[in-house]
């Protein structure tokens, strides 16, 4: 029986009311609603109480110590009372709109309790309440599957009908991996995995149920992202013709030497450039790595073809800054450079869009203003884009019509764990800038309380007194309204006080793309000293006589943003300092902060952040477009998504994959996953 096919109208107490609130949760057929996870168990195993998280939930045996009291705030009741845990601690439990519970509450009585444990004020917050002490030991699963509901069908409702569905239909769960696959990997049967998910109360038949499960959606994810590359229509890039001692040339005319990364990073783009596929390849470098210089060297080799290059960037100060730069080091080389936003006057875009079209322009620099219907290429070969998730998906397809088939260099400043990277780029190269230039000194970092604002000011004063610059962020305005943070404004009314005689400018999301770059040119150009901002400065920003950066609240932002904004000064020749200001937070918390005191590798920081966090906060998560796994977890089964990504590129090229019907179910399965859901640009 196809399971796809049957409506949960077939189970036994599903009826158009409760279809309706099953489907507003994606659920349609029984197939749906069996491969409707938990997103997590509740662990009801008893614990001791040194086990206890702070804000984790427990469940607790415990005597009453003391009497039950009440108290009424308008028509809401709080019930509390003393509970005595392992025998010896005291705690506070509290229960909210149960009142009624008081008379069963007495002194001495053995309860259990479920709920969430604040570990500051060593206080519980009730969520249910057996007064039957032998329940624990008749329960049979220790780990409660919760399920994402809704008001018209709780968790329990779900589990209950989930638990039907197995009992009618579970037989008829099809398997879609082959068997000696499952050999190979020692893989449970699908059904067995699916049945585990909602049913087991152990441990390992769940990491079982897991592994099984992540490996398929892992397979499949990953021969799809192969298919749909194989299948498409590839436009063919064509070669270029770029001498050998092309790097060697360009390094002749740089100020520095690359660092042994750029250069690593340099040969795979000639290598990419020379030959007749297109090239998609992605730098990904850590903060200050020196992405630019391997983005010139692109632009270099491509001029060597006699071809033209275009440089975008998401905002006109960083599109700026690549001029100045591409000037500096291409023109000597022999190098036209033109900048084309939308700062640029009337008639010297005319003359830039002319001398683009005759040819007599190498290199194009710019924002989005570069994408206009009027800007024409006369042969352009390379299209480089600098923070391209910025940018939206149809964006960066118009830039590349405007020349044919032309190779693509992608340049990041997030440093994406490796299997992330393939899971979001899906199969482009990717170059890694590791390595700092040399002479660059080390940013100290240090972690101090809001209440130590002062110590802070003081560095900051002392730094500006040496004629150097600093960045002080806070969060945003929005979010201090509502959560009491130290607002941008705030700060800055109080540091402007504070550093009379210096000039600070205030700079947010709140003021138009014109003012912003304003303030940052200001900033730039030194006729400021200190820039009071939200984290739109966070990516690019390239000022190297800036040497203290202060973070307001930094336990607020992610640990990559941190390091991003970090990653703003440290730039120049004079030792930077990073001051982390931060509530006293729980232990993850403390642990963020310490990880930015103790490294500075961008990658750690990044692999941590997401053990930390989780994948579902990691920044830019959302808007990079990852795909959604209903089981499977990026980091966490890393090594997975490789073993996955293997497997799939030897099935595709065997013919047993093609052909044989063990394959059949595999093949349907890959075939009718919606494409777009996949394939990213
Ligand atoms: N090998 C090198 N030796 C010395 N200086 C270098 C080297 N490579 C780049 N630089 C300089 O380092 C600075 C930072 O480079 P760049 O702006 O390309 O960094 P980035 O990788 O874009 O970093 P971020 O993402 O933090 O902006 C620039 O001023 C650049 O001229």
């Amino acid at each position: 029986m196809n399971l796809e096919q049957v409506s949960v109208r077939s189970l036994p107490g599903v009826g158009p009311a409760k279809e309706t609130a099953l489907t507003a949760l994606g659920i349609h057929t029984v197939d749906d609603l069996l491969h409707y996870y938990p997103f997590r168990y509740e662990d009801r195993q008893v614990k001791p109480l040194a086990a206890w998280q702070d804000g984790e939930r427990v469940t607790v045996r415990a005597l009453v110590a003391g009497e039950a009291v009440v108290r009424w705030r308008g028509p809401k009741s709080m019930l509390s009372v003393r509970l005595r845990v392992d025998n010896q601690f005291l705690v506070l439990a509290t229960w909210f709109g149960q009142h009624y519970l008081k008379t069963r509450l007495g002194d001495g009585r053995i309860i259990i309790v479920t709920g969430k444990w604040n570990a500051q004020k060593r206080l519980i917050v009730v969520s249910e309440t057996s007064f039957d002490a032998s329940e624990q030991k008749r329960s049979t699963s220790p780990f409660l599957p919760i399920y994402h509901a809704s008001k018209a069908v709780g968790s329990k409702q779900l589990h209950l009908l989930i638990n039907k569905a197995i009992e009618v239909y579970g037989a008829d769960l099809p398997e879609r991996l082959p068997y000696p696959l499952m050999q190979k990997y020692r893989l449970c049967s699908h059904r067995d995995a699916v049945i585990a998910m909602h049913q087991s109360g152990q441990k390992e038949a769940l990491r079982q149920a897991r592994r099984r499960l992540t490996f398929e959606e892992f397979l499949l994810f990953q021969l799809q992202l192969h298919w749909f590359r194989k299948h498409r229509e590839q436009p063919t890039g064509t070669a270029k013709m770029i001498p050998a001692n092309a790097l060697a040339q360009f390094e002749a005319h740089l100020p520095a030497v690359m660092t042994a990364a750029q250069q690593r990073a340099c040969q795979q783009i000639a290598e990419n450039l020379r030959a007749s596929t297109m090239m998609a390849r992605l730098v990904q470098g850590d903060v200050g790595s020196g992405k630019t210089w391997v983005a010139l060297f692109a632009c270099f080799a491509t001029y060597l073809a006699k071809e033209q290059s275009a440089l975008m960037a998401p905002t006109e100060i960083l599109a700026e800054q690549h001029y100045r730069e591409a000037k500096r080091i291409l023109e000597p080389l022999g190098m036209q450079i033109g900048l084309l936003t939308g700062s640029v006057s009337a008639k010297l875009r005319q003359q830039t869009l002319a001398a683009l079209a005759a040819h007599e322009m190498d290199v194009l620099v710019g924002t989005h203003a570069l994408l206009t219907d009027d800007v024409a290429f006369a042969k352009l070969g390379l299209v480089v884009t600098d923070e391209q998730h910025r940018f939206g998906v149809s964006q960066r397809s118009l830039l590349r019509t405007k020349g044919e088939s032309p190779d693509i260099l992608m340049l990041s400043a997030t440093p994406i764990p490796r299997t992330l990277a393939l899971a979001v780029y899906g199969d482009v190269d990717v170059s890694v800038l590791n390595e700092l230039p040399r002479g660059r000194q080390p940013i100290t970092t240090v972690a101090y309380s809001l209440r130590q604002e002062e110590e802070a000011i003081r560095l900051v004063r002392r730094a500006l007194t040496h004629g150097q610059q600093a960045f002080i962020v806070a969060p945003t305005i929005e979010e201090s309204e509502t959560m009491e943070l130290a607002a941008v404004t705030d700060v800055y009314e109080r540091l402007k006080d504070k550093l009379a005689g210096f000039t600070v400018q205030l700079l947010h999301g709140r003021m138009s793309a014109r003012e912003k770059d304003d303030i940052m040119r200001a900033f730039r150009d030194r006729q400021s000293q200190v820039l009071v901002s939200t984290t739109v400065i966070e990516v690019g920003i390239d000022v190297p006589n800036a040497t203290v950066m202060v973070i307001y609240n930094a336990e607020r932002f992610g640990l990559a943003q941190l390091h991003q904004l970090r990653g703003r000064v440290g730039r120049g020749a004079v030792a930077s300092t990073c001051v982390l200001l931060a509530e006293a937070g729980n232990d993850t918390a403390k642990a963020r902060i310490q990880t930015m005191v103790q490294t500075q590798d961008g990658f750690e920081i990044a692999e941590k952040d997401l053990e930390l966090r989780g994948p579902g906060e990691f920044l830019g998560f959302r808007q990079s477009g990852l795909p959604q796994f209903a089981v499977g977890d990026i980091v966490q089964d890393a090594n997975v998504m490789t073993v996955a990504r293997e497997e799939a590129t030897a099935m595709l090229a065997s013919d047993a994959f093609w052909l044989s019907p063990n394959y059949a179910a595999l093949r349907q399965a890959v075939a009718k996953l919606p494409e777009q859901a996949f394939y990213r640009d």
